[in-house]
């Protein structure tokens, strides 16, 4: 088994991430906002909250949000802190409180309770972290992603109402529609606004921005600002959406690819996702050691898999088990080509695995890096046996994914990140963001 390094990175409860972001949050902010003056402050107040709640009077104040994200494999907590000095200067973005807890959601979708006290141990430290006299207008919401989405509607909504009511019984702000499945498109879009505002490229006129790509274990999104009316005309209708943020509508390219993530493919190059598991059914790869056999656990089915004990291994037969899987399947837009991309999640976790990039800084690669690794760690397995025993799988799949999938070249740049100025890239920022917005928020 191989250790997550994301678990013993967040396995420090309350982690303050200690970064201010006064300079860069302030340029951007300034640049959203660029007819700020003290005539006219109420400008920019009046897109990220409401003018009834604009704090022109208003001291010095801190002011939070929370955002659990329930992903597939885990959940999260974020709780932000967001300070505004004085009425003439921009809030800025102080810091974020980051914990993670595994299982995902969905392995409990039989014991919803159990699930919703996965939480409410991870809101435990939002009560430590938020001073008691904002409890009241602190908001806490939780998104849940590509786990939930493959549970039955009455698994998922037994969960969702027991989450539901443990920010009820918190002391926090519970907004309607607190607890729910987040649509995949925002799941790109809202991880393209963090990136893009953390990077403060959305400081420009939208020049600059970068495209994002996020892996998760269930499903796969990319995102990206289109730059030739070519895209736009030939992407399917439902992949071009408008969205509003900091007084600008972005009309960008996004598309979540339910069933595409890491772990979901592992079960699809196994043959084994969306199928009756039959009981003692064995699931075997030429992407596995020829020795393997083990089970999984994977959104509270159990799997038996194992390698090819007879026949092939190595990373050409892998190749052609994983293709099966991404070919054809996916829209490939043009353009994308000669773009860079920002990519994280499961991108990032198995390039750190393999030294590809450094676990702490990142760094960046080109998409033939991953097949350099593929090959290298398929062909010499035994060399590997310490690690994932997916991770030829693993390694395989992101290369085919990025080449046949998404159809990008061979040296296309991938920015591999996991933090910018020490706040997690998730799409969690970009919905905290809409949250504010959207309740007038302010301290
Ligand atoms: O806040 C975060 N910052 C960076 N990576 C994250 C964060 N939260 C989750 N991840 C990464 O997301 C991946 C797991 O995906 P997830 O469990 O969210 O599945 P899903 O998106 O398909 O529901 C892992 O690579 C994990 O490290
Ligand atoms: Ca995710």
């Amino acid at each position: 088994m191989t250790v997550d390094p994301r678990l013993t990175a967040s396995s420090d409860p309350g982690r303050m991430t200690s970064s201010r972001l006064p300079i860069l949050l302030a340029l951007v902010f300034s640049s959203l906002f660029p007819v700020f003056s003290h005539s006219n402050r109420e400008m920019w107040f009046q897109d990220l909250f409401p003018p009834n709640t604009c704090p022109i009077n208003a001291k010095t104040n801190t002011f939070y949000g929370i955002m659990f994200d329930a992903g597939s494999t885990g959940t999260r907590i974020h709780i932000y802190t967001f300070v505004q000095k004085s009425p003439e200067i921009l809030p800025e973005l102080e810091g974020e409180i980051f914990e993670s807890v595994k299982p995902g959601l969905s392995a409990y979708a039989d014991q919803p309770e159990k699930g919703a006290e996965s939480v409410k141990r991870l809101l435990d430290m939002a009560i430590d972290a938020v001073p008691p006299h904002l409890w009241k207008k602190t908001p806490v919401v939780l998104k849940a992603t590509a786990g939930l989405r493959l549970l039955s509607e009455e698994k998922a909504q037994a969960l969702l109402s027991e989450v539901k009511e443990v920010f009820e019984e918190s002391p926090f702000l519970v907004p309607e529609d607190s607890v729910s499945i987040m649509d995949g498109s925002y799941e790109g879009i809202l991880a393209w606004i963090t990136v893009n505002f953390l990077t403060g490229q959305l400081a420009g006129h939208n020049q600059h921005t970068t495209g994002t790509l996020d892996l998760g274990g269930a499903s796969t999104q990319i995102t990206f600002l289109p730059r030739f009316e070519e895209t736009l005309k030939e992407s399917p209708r439902d992949f071009l959406t408008s969205f509003e943020m900091f007084n600008s509508t972005y009309k960008l390219y996004t598309h979540s690819y339910l069933g595409f993530g890491l772990k979901a493919a592992r079960l699809a190059t196994l043959g084994a996702l969306n199928t009756e598991v039959a009981d003692g059914q064995m699931f075997r790869s030429s992407c596995l050691p020829k020795q393997l056999e083990a089970e999984w656990h994977f959104g509270g089915v159990k799997y038996r898999y194992g390698g090819n004990k007879e026949g092939e291994t190595g990373f050409k037969p892998c190749y052609l088990e994983v293709l099966k899987v991404v070919k054809g399947k996916l829209h490939q837009p043009d353009e994308i080509r000669g773009s860079s991309f920002y990519a994280f999640s499961y991108y990032y976790d198995r390039a750190a695995d393999t030294n590809l990039i450094d676990y702490e800084q990142g760094g960046v690669l080109e998409v033939r890096d991953f097949e350099r690794k593929a090959k290298e760690v398929c062909d010499n397995m035994e060399r590997f046996s310490s690690a994932s025993p997916f991770l030829c799988m693993d390694l395989t799949y992101i290369t085919a994914l990025l080449k046949e999938g998404f159809g990008f070249r061979d040296n296309t740049l991938l920015q591999l990140t996991k933090k910018v100025n020490n706040i997690e890239t998730s799409w969690t920022l970009g919905a905290t963001f809409h949250l504010l917005q959207s309740l007038g928020i302010t301290y």
